[in-house]
């Protein structure tokens, strides 16, 4: 489903070049395919290679177990990464599934099967969109402890729209599925 544009409102991914504004996005990235860990940081890398797209924080890494995926399903390492941008919604998520790409990530009709890199967009600004290639804010981060930690860790006051501020999402959630791996660290890029 398409959103129906307001005339009175201009879309700011409509804007070209310097009228662009800046906006803050959430990603959550994870992995419980092969190197899981070189995943997560050539996403990193990837992501602050982007023409517009600044990184300006990285969380810890957790080691999750795996949530509603099938049997044997290996558990992911997750994280966030905090990015300022001034690319439309839509070229970030086309970036993101090239960076996917990148690392042979299949795309299979097994729900939630293994994978080398997830790349997701929780929230873009204050963005909202209905479309079946972009539907922000991302409609289950509300639900998974393995986006809110990472995120509430970067930023403690931050608030997903429509559910409210993360750390009260994450009190109501069981963590016992998350193990923050001190260990393993990324890079900013
Ligand atoms: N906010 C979003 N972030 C990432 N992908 C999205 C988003 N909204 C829609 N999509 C679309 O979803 C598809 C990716 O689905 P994918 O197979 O990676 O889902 P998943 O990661 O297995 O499940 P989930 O969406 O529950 O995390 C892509 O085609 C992408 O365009
Ligand atoms: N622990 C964990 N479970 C998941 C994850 C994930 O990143 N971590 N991603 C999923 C679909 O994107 C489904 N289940």
């Amino acid at each position: 489903m398409t959103e129906t544009p307001n005339p009175y409102i201009v879309d700011a991914d409509t804007l070209t070049g310097e009228m662009r504004p800046i906006r803050r996005v959430v990603l959550a990235l994870g992995s419980n395919l092969g190197d899981r860990m070189s995943c997560l940081q050539g996403a990193v890398s990837a992501i602050a290679d982007t023409p517009d797209v600044w990184v300006t924080g990285v969380s810890p890494v957790y080691e999750t177990e795996p949530v509603g995926a099938p049997d044997g399903s290996e558990p992911f390492l997750n994280a966030v990464v905090l990015v300022d941008t001034t690319l439309a919604a839509h070229r970030l998520m086309e970036r993101a599934l090239a960076i996917e790409d990148v690392y042979d990530r299949e795309r299979t009709d097994v729900v939630n099967a293994p994978r080398t890199l997830d790349v997701d967009l929780i929230v873009v600004g204050d963005r909202r969109s209905h479309d079946e290639s972009l539907r922000l804010p991302h409609p289950r981060a509300h639900e998974r402890a393995f986006v809110l930690q990472p995120w509430a860790d970067l930023e403690p006051d931050a608030v997903l729209p429509d559910h409210g501020p993360v750390v009260e999402l994450l009190a109501a959630l069981d963590g016992s599925g998350l193990t923050r791996r001190d260990d393993l660290e990324l890079d900013l890029g």
